[in-house]
Formats: structure tokens, sequence, C-alpha cells
């Protein structure tokens, strides 16, 4: 394989193939996140129909400006948005497109107007659900078993629950490791733990950035393994991005953030322990919550402003959760599935690991075999379907 600086860089995904997963998120999901958002609250007509408006503009029409009053116009100029206004959903980077779809859907809520429905979070509904089902307490009271265990496996059970927390399927797996999929793949394909752990010894010194993706029963798993590494001396500060505003329907914010806490604080046993971490940590400093605009930027990391990069740069390693930070972490382009991990994160400021499972068709850094064994038993599902998971980790 040639190097990669030599070699021609993969077409950067669109929407625009009738049958593909892109095509697939913008033709029916967006409108399925628009009839439930209309459902879940009782917006009066004027939402309503901007609703309906978004609903039918996102399907045949083409992509419209924001209103010239609007607080981050400027920002989504900066965003490229004079280079996709005009044309359809479907025919600009889907990146840019899902990114502009939930911009233009806090618009239609009145989530940044003055008036009764400002700052409202049209995803609460869901989000507290999930957050007050039986299976988060479950998922909390598993940690119990926890207790006890070698250190190193108690990490591991942490990492691995932060990790499929992003399926939001929380299982606290000892030594989950092991196993297969369904069909006989293995569940990681792709697994660099050692590496991550390796970077984190307990000295009491390293800083952590953890970018979170999902709410709920993804963020709680994240809130224990911060919890873990404070408590261990893994990190002696870690600093938790979230989204500045909902984002691809449960992306955690800030209240998210106080939601998930309380529910730890108020649970028992080990998850209630970890909540008093977390409390401590949030108001000595030692945790700190950011919410950088960067975040809902509709762009890859490489295009990250000087702020953010100044700030990752002082970190001892940054962990990206979820399939959303992987497509911006690496490019949003049809790699080879085998294209080394470490060349497409070059761009990174600093040590950064991947904590994703896989929904969506953007992969890199996985041998050969590996791949050879996933299209064997599946096709193509294993990039989509959430089934599979991988840490992997450019020192
Ligand atoms: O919550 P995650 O893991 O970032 O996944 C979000 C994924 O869902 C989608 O919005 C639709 O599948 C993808 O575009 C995106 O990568």
């Amino acid at each position: 394989m040639p190097e990669r600086s030599d070699a021609p860089l993969p077409p950067v995904l669109l929407a625009d193939e009738p049958g593909s997963f892109p095509h697939g998120v913008l033709a029916e999901r967006h409108p399925a996140i628009i009839r439930q958002v209309r459902d879940a609250s009782p917006y009066g007509p004027e939402q309503r129909r901007a609703l309906d408006t978004l609903l039918a503009n996102c399907l045949d029409g083409v992509i419209e400006p924001l209103p010239a009053d609007a607080h981050d116009r400027d920002r989504w100029a900066a965003w490229g948005a004079a280079d996709h206004t005009g044309r359809s959903w479907f025919d600009v980077p889907w990146l840019w497109s899902e990114s502009f779809f939930y911009r233009r859907l806090l618009d239609a809520v009145g989530y940044f107007a003055p008036g009764p429905w400002q700052g409202i979070d049209p995803f609460r509904p869901s989000k507290t659900a999930e957050l007050d089902s039986p299976e988060t307490d479950e998922e909390l009271a598993a940690l119990d078993a926890l207790t006890g265990r070698p250190p190193a496996e108690q990490d591991q059970a942490l990492l691995h629950g932060s990790l499929w927390g992003n399926r939001a399927d929380l299982s606290f797996r000892l030594g989950a490791t092991g196993g297969t999929a369904g069909d006989g793949t293995p569940p990681l394909v792709a697994d660099d733990s050692d590496v991550l752990w390796s970077l984190l010894p307990p000295t009491g010194t390293a800083t952590v950035c953890l970018i979170a993706d999902n709410a709920g029963r993804e963020l709680v798993p994240d809130l224990l393994l911060i919890a873990r590494l404070l408590t261990e001396g893994r990190a002696a500060r870690v600093l938790l991005h979230v989204k500045p505003h909902p984002y691809y329907v449960s992306d955690a914010t800030h209240a998210d953030v106080l939601d998930a806490l309380r529910r730890l604080v108020a649970a028992p046993g080990a998850a209630g322990e970890h909540g008093r971490v977390l409390w401590t940590a949030l108001t000595d400093g030692r945790l700190t919550v950011r919410a950088h605009p960067f975040s809902c930027a509709p762009l890859p990391y490489a295009d990250m402003p000087a702020d953010l990069r100044e700030e990752l740069a002082s970190a001892t390693l940054t962990i990206l959760k979820g399939d959303l930070n992987y497509r911006r972490l690496v490019g949003d382009r049809r790699w080879p599935p085998a294209t080394p991990f470490t060349e497409v994160t070059a761009h990174f400021p600093g040590p950064v690991a991947a904590l994703r499972t896989l929904k969506s068709d953007v992969v890199t850094g996985l041998d050969a075999d590996t791949e050879a064994a996933l299209v064997a038993a599946e096709g193509q599902k294993w990039r989509t379907a959430g089934t599979h998971a991988l840490i992997q980790v450019r020192p």
C-alpha cells in the first residue's frame, strides 16, 4: 500500500445513493425523528408548522440559509454554509447535512428564540425515560459485583462498560474481550486497550479529555469510567466535553451530565460511591465540563480551531466516544478498512483513543484477516449493525 501522503484521499461520504446507509438516514431516520419530536411534547401550532416545513424541506427541498438574525449564522458561514445552500440535502457531505438537520430542528422547536420553548431540549423525554429505566438500575447494581476484584479487571470492566454503552447496552462484563458475536466473529474488531492503559499509569499526574457521545445509558458508564480513573490515580484531572446544545437525538449536554450524576449519587452501593467521587471532583475542579461550539460542527477534527487544539494537545490522552466522533476523527470517507488508524489520526494534537461501536460505514485500522472474516460472515452488515466495537489508540 502506498504511503497515505502519496495516495489520493478516498471520497467523502454523501447520501446520494438510494439503498446506501447514509441515504437511509436522511430519507427515513430524519423524518422519523421529526415525527418523534412532534409527538413527544405539546408544541403549539407555530412549532408544529415549522416541523412540518422542515420535514418537507429535507426530503424534497434544498438547504436554506439560517435566518438573518440567527446567533450562529457567522459560525455556520465559517463551517461552509455558502457552499451547500441551495443544494439538495442528499448531495452535500453527509456529515454536513446531518449536523445542519439538527440545527434546523432546534430552530423549528424554538430552542434558540426568546419564548417559552427557549432552551427546552426536544429530546429530553426519551433521554429521561432511558435514565429512569429499570435497565439502568440493573446496570448500576451490577457494579457491586466488581468490588474486590483485581484492579486491572475492574479497570477493564469499566472501560468495556463505557465502550458498549455506546450501543446503549451497558454491560459490565468481566473479562469482556472473550466471546463472539452471533455469527462467530469477534465482538471487538480492534483492541488496543493495553496501549490505552499504558498511557495512564496510576501516578496521579495525567490529564484526560473524554469527548462524550450519548446521554443516559452511555453517559452513565462514561462517568463511572471517569470516577475509576480519578480514584485509581490514572487521571489527576478530567475534562469532559459535551455538546453545547441538543444534537443527534441523544448526545449529552451539560444538563444531561447533571441528570446522570444525580442518578448516580442517589443509587445504592458502588454506583453511589462513584457518584460521590464525581460530585466532589466537580466541586474541587479535578473534573471540568466543557461545551465547545466545535463539538456540534459539521466538520472533521482535523479542522478543529486553535483553542480546542491547544487544550487537547495538553492532555495526556483524549478519549473519543462513539460513532460520530469516530467519523469526525478519521474523516467521513470511504477508507479501505486496512488504512492505518495512526495515519488517519496523525493530525490529532495528542495521544488519542477511540471507543466506538460500529454504526456507520467508516472504519480504519482493521487487519486483513479480521475484515475478511467479517465480510465472509456478514457481508457489509458488520459496519453498521452496532454489534461490533473497537478500541483504537494512537499513542
Ligand atoms: O451515537 P453515535 O455512536 O455517535 O452514533 C450516531 C450515528 O448515528 C447516525 O446518526 C445514524 O446512523 C450516524 O450518522 C452516526 O454516526
